[in-house]
């Protein structure tokens, strides 16, 4: 079955007490519009893996989408690869981000192996692959699990494997990164969110979505043994890196 996507007004009246932000059923029926009208570059990126894939993956290797939400990464992947030339394993913690992921992949890419599956990639028995992906994902745990969650990839990852890791980061210069936030905040603005929904998604992530400063990824990379990170792409405070297994990766 598919479904249409609702415009996001979660944050649009104003609340005497702003919740914490959740991947909720709320979120879920407005997830898509929500995230392309909030994360600069999100279709950019999306655009790339298949790019990344075809000259990184080995034909028929697996991928991880890890915090897979809607399912999006396996969707860009399906619609630039052949259904041979990659299997996908989704994985998310919010159950109804994951029902309606199945649904969709069923619907979308019928003929490509990808599946969807509940649970925490802090504790997922994790197979041998090629390819993990990381879309915005790895903010939203707490800052003492990063580490060893990224070990953890390291070690999943086959020979001439990479992960791209995506992230809302912060500009360790205070006058950098607040022109970076700012221009963010005129980007939602500009693609029709008002001024109190900005202030009052931006309480609801604190403490829930933390952002590390792209210096603090490479070295947690490097620290979990990949030889060889790079940041890939940037717009404003969001970015993308991409890490080798392999240090002569092409
Ligand atoms: N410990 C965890 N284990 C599994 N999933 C988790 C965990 N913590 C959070 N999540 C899940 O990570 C996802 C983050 S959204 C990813 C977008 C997607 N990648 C996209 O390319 O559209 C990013 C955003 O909304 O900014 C949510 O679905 C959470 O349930
Ligand atoms: O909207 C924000 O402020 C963000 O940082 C991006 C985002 C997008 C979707 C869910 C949570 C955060």
């Amino acid at each position: 079955m598919s479904h249409v996507s609702y415009r996001d007004a979660i944050f649009s009246t104003p609340l005497d007490r702003v919740a914490q932000f959740s991947f909720d059923e709320r979120v879920v029926a407005c997830f898509p519009d929500m995230i392309r009208r909030s994360v600069p570059g999100y279709g950019q990126i999306l655009g790339m893996l298949g790019l990344i894939a075809q000259r990184h993956l080995r034909h028929g290797a697996h991928v991880y989408d890890l915090g897979c939400s809607l399912g999006a990464v396996g969707l860009a992947l399906a619609s630039q690869l052949p259904p041979d030339a990659f299997r996908l394993t989704g994985v998310d913690l919010s159950p109804a981000m994951v029902a309606r992921a199945r649904e969709t992949l069923a619907a979308e890419c019928p003929d490509h192996d990808i599946q969807v599956i509940e649970g925490d990639i802090r504790t997922l028995d994790y197979q041998a692959t090629g390819m993990i992906v990381l879309n915005f994902t790895l903010q939203f745990l707490s800052p003492e699990d990063r580490d060893a969650v990224i070990a953890r990839l390291y070690d999943a990852l086959e020979p001439g494997g990479v992960l791209v890791l995506s992230e809302k980061v912060i500009d360790p210069d205070e006058q950098d990164n607040a022109w970076r936030v700012e221009r963010y905040h005129d980007f939602k603005r500009a693609n029709g969110y008002s001024d109190l929904e900005i202030s009052q998604k931006r309480t609801a992530l604190e403490n829930v979505l933390i952002p590390d400063t792209l210096e603090a990824h490479h070295d947690r990379l490097g620290k979990a043994g990949f030889p060889r990170s790079l940041t890939w792409f940037q717009y404003l405070n969001f970015a993308s890196l991409i890490a080798f297994k392999t240090y002569e990766s092409p």
